[in-house]
């Protein structure tokens, strides 16, 4: 089924688009808006059949879609890939940074490998992207990258390590915008607060949990959904974005600036891209009206 992208067809006709961590979640989903509006899109992540999976479901939908195996934190991986996409379709204009992840701990109870791990992913493996495709082409011909991090402003309690590498992100963001604008790369983040899909399914049930009982903080009365990152995505890759570089978009209800619960139906009106989302009942209830997404898989 074609994605209801809010965006003018034939948009992305001319792009060729590297979204890691495309075979999931809010990385799937930006990889299906891109393609509808004409990209050819490349996924990456590093086990093959989500790749797979979400490359037949691309196609199904007439989208030009192609899939390279890499884990971020492997510069040798990250060459062989870009070496790839540039060889079989012949450039690469817009890079979107979504592969991430981290666990919930206590601070005092992050070992130092796993503080480790989880700044080698987000931190490291972000900038290795950027650097990699700086040199692979974009250095030369210009390109666009988003880099999607975390709403961490205020720091994220029990996730130290997460945290303290997506404001590292924020901040690299901002240096290279200055260093790359010359040659005509724009680079935007965008920090999501919480959104429903496949990403918050992967924690214990606790996790989920806490997550779920916290949503009452949020003066939207509801969490994100993929769709919803995804356009603020693709408009930062747009043309229409050109003049916007360096910035981090927060993208959380409005989460992040309240100090206090509203218990209360959602107001907000909800975008879902027309896409099925892999969820389960405990966050499809925190989408207010979230019987209106009766494609999303419980
Ligand atoms: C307590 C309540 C807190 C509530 C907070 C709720 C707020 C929610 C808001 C969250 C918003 C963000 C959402 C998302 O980003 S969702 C999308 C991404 N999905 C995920 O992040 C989940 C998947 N996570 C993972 O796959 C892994 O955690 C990760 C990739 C980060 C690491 O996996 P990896 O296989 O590489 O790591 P290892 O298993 O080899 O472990 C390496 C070291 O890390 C230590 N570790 C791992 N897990 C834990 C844990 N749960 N607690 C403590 N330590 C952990 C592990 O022990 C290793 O260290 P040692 O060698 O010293 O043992
Ligand atoms: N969902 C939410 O509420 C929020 C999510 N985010 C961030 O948004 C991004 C997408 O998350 P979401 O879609 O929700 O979660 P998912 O867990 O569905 O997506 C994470 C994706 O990253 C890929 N990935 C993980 N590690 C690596 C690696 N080392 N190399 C390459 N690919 C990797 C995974 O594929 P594979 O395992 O095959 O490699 C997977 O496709 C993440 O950075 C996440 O932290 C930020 C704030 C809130």
């Amino acid at each position: 089924m074609a994605y209801k992208s809010i965006f003018k067809p034939g948009l992305f006709k001319d792009d060729v688009a590297l979204v890691t961590g495309g075979g999931t979640g809010i990385g799937r989903c930006i990889a299906h808006e891109l393609a509808s509006l004409g990209a050819t899109v490349i996924i990456a992540g590093r086990k093959i059949e989500k790749l797979q999976s979400t490359a037949q479901e691309m196609r199904n939908a007439g989208y030009k879609v192609d899939i390279t195996q890499l884990d971020i934190r492997n510069l040798d991986e990250i060459k062989k890939s870009l070496n790839y996409i540039i060889s079989k379709h012949g450039k690469l204009t817009c890079l979107v940074n979504n592969a991430g992840g981290q666990f919930a701990a206590p601070a005092s109870e992050i070992s130092p490998n796993g503080w480790k791990t989880v700044i080698d992913l987000n931190l490291n493996g972000t900038w290795m992207m950027c650097w990699a495709a700086y040199h692979a082409w974009m250095g030369e011909h210009g390109g666009r990258i988003v880099n999607i991090t975390a709403a961490a402003r205020n720091g994220i309690p029990f996730m130290a390590h997460t945290a303290a590498a997506r404001a590292g992100i924020m901040n690299l963001t901002k240096t290279l915008c200055v260093e790359w604008a010359p040659h005509g790369i724009r680079i935007n983040s965008l920090a999501p607060g919480t959104i429903v899909g496949s990403g918050m399914t992967r924690y214990p049930i606790s996790v989920q949990q806490t997550a779920a009982d916290n949503h009452w903080m949020n003066p939207s009365g509801r969490y994100g959904t993929e769709a919803e990152v995804s356009s603020a995505v693709v408009y930062l890759l747009s043309p229409g974005a050109a003049y916007i570089n360096g910035i981090t978009v927060r993208m959380d209800g409005g989460r992040d600036l309240s100090k206090t619960s509203f218990q209360r139906e959602s107001k907000i009106p909800i975008y879902d891209g027309g896409l099925s989302v892999e969820t389960n009942e405990l966050f499809m209830k925190l989408w207010g009206d979230y019987k209106q997404i009766g494609k999303s898989k419980l």
